[in-house]
């Protein structure tokens, strides 16, 4: 399989390459060449089958050439393996039509870890094949940042520097990060919003200063072995539900729009997805984007779903190019156009590309905690505020007509609620409380470094300590 950027200048790349190299070094994000496609009779085929062996049969087409169907299939087994339930990523029915799809089940309780428990293992693998080390640059809203640091820390051929918004995290989601005691994880704590770490990140890719004495890997979701390891929750979620003789419809949290991008690949991969539901909190851009085609960024405003909390969304550049017309010259001026106006409306063709497949909703802070009241009250469930989100959009969308009441409608779980306890008790009263896998999370001493926010003193950071663990 190779892989193309989406601004079309960077060099194809098979798998291998597109893992370790994280960003394109035009800019863009790596997609693959063309979707690999299943029959109804493969989907069929595909029944009954453990979530390990039925990750290694979704992603052996993404990763042919680079892994053999073995070395896939022991990876799986040995990342899902160690879940927290026996179906990795269990479904709980709600009511007639709303079903939860349960992320949270990894080592950090977000559904980060689906795909970055695998990502730690394909680094270790590459690697070690190639000889070489890598210096990860990544930020996080919360749940990236935990889940990464889980991952990598300890290895060898890896370090990581992890910035995260300065107080804009939950204190569950920080201590996950700034507790790990390693030698190759670097916390750092910057003044500003997810959006401004990010652009740091993606700036530190086509930084000379930076490419010429450092070999930068990504963990955020515009790697994409990311997007490819969520892909397969999409299958196993539908396939519990009738697919592919029945159609499913998703309700999605969705912030930098790796996860919903996700379920997009499922539907050109041949999956029958009925409708997906891009839930936005009051950080609002996709639902204006999909609903108007403006796609323009305003200021963050922080909310009880901080890791949504996200205006510059990496991954729906994926969406522009695909939707469209795979064109990366005209993306990437498209993409520079956004970049120095923060503003871009979507052309005829992404716009109706987009539509074919996806709807959008929106949550303020009160529908959210109406959602988890409803959770609560009519079917016993603590959910999180970000699974809140998407329960509320699925909810308004199916009163609204737009998911047929036949159609099985799956909000993403995406997070544990007790990462979150603050909100969720504020909600229903009641504190959920930390499984006992995540330890002494509050006996354990912090250590992160605090930065200005601007772009040199990130830089000037990972320069002077990479390397130096
Ligand atoms: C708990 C939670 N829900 C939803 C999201 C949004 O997902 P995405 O960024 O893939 O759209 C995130 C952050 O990524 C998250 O951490
Ligand atoms: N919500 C995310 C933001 C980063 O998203 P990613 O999927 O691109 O890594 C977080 O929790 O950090």
């Amino acid at each position: 399989m190779q892989y193309v950027s989406t601004r079309g200048s960077a060099p194809a790349l098979d798998f291998e390459g597109v893992t370790l190299a994280g960003l394109a070094s035009d800019g863009g994000l790596y997609l693959p060449a063309e979707w690999p496609r299943f029959s109804a009779d493969e989907i069929r085929g595909l029944r009954g089958l453990a979530y390990p062996d039925l990750a290694a049969r979704i992603m052996a087409p993404f990763v042919a050439g680079s892994l053999t169907e073995d070395e896939l299939l022991c990876l799986c087994h040995a990342v899902y393996g160690d879940f927290g339930h026996a179906a990795v990523t269990p479904l709980v029915q709600l009511d007639a039509q709303h079903w939860l799809l349960e992320l949270f089940h990894g080592p950090t309780l977000a559904f980060k870890d689906v795909a970055l428990q695998l990502l730690g293992r394909l680094f270790e693998t590459f690697l070690e094949r190639r000889g070489e080390k890598l210096t990860i640059v990544g930020a996080t809203s919360g749940d990236t940042g935990s889940a990464a640091i889980q991952a990598v820390a300890g290895l060898e051929r890896v370090e990581i520097f992890m910035l995260h918004p300065k107080g804009r995290v939950s204190d569950v989601q920080r201590r996950q990060m700034t507790t790990v005691r390693a030698p190759n994880v670097h916390n750092l704590a910057i003044d500003g919003s997810f959006d401004d770490a990010q652009a740091h990140v993606k700036r530190m890719f086509t930084d000379a200063e930076v490419t010429n004495v450092l070999n930068l890997g990504a963990v955020n979701s515009i790697n994409w072995a990311r997007l490819m390891a969520q892909v397969v929750y999409y299958f196993a979620s539908a396939l519990g539900l009738g697919a592919p003789d029945r159609t499913v419809a998703y309700s999605v949290p969705t912030g930098n729009f790796g996860d919903v991008f996700a379920g997009y690949v499922a539907a050109k991969m041949g999956l029958p997805i009925e409708r997906l539901i891009v839930a936005t909190n009051i950080n609002d851009i996709l639902y204006r984007a999909l609903s108007s085609g403006d796609y323009s960024a305003g200021g963050v405003t922080p909310t009880i779903t901080p890791s949504m909390d996200i205006q510059v969304s990496s991954n729906f550049e994926r969406l522009l190019f695909d939707a469209g017309e795979r064109d990366g010259a005209a993306m990437a001026e498209q993409m520079r156009a956004f970049e120095a106006s923060k503003a871009m409306q979507l052309t005829n063709a992404q716009a109706q590309g987009a539509a074919a497949l996806f709807a959008s909703a929106r949550a303020d802070q009160v529908e959210t905690a109406r959602a988890l009241q409803w959770a609560w009250r009519k079917t016993g469930q603590v959910i999180d505020p970000h699974t809140g989100v998407g329960l509320h959009c699925a909810l308004s969308v199916a009163a609204a007509g737009t998911v047929a009441p036949g159609i099985p409608l799956v909000t993403l779980a995406t997070a544990h609620p007790a990462k979150f306890p603050d909100a969720v008790e504020r909600a229903i009263g009641v504190r959920p409380a930390l499984p006992s896998r995540v330890g002494d999370l509050f006996g354990r001493e912090e250590s992160f470094v605090e930065l200005a926010g601007d772009y040199a003193a990130t830089r000037d950071y990972v320069l002077g300590h990479a390397g130096n663990a």
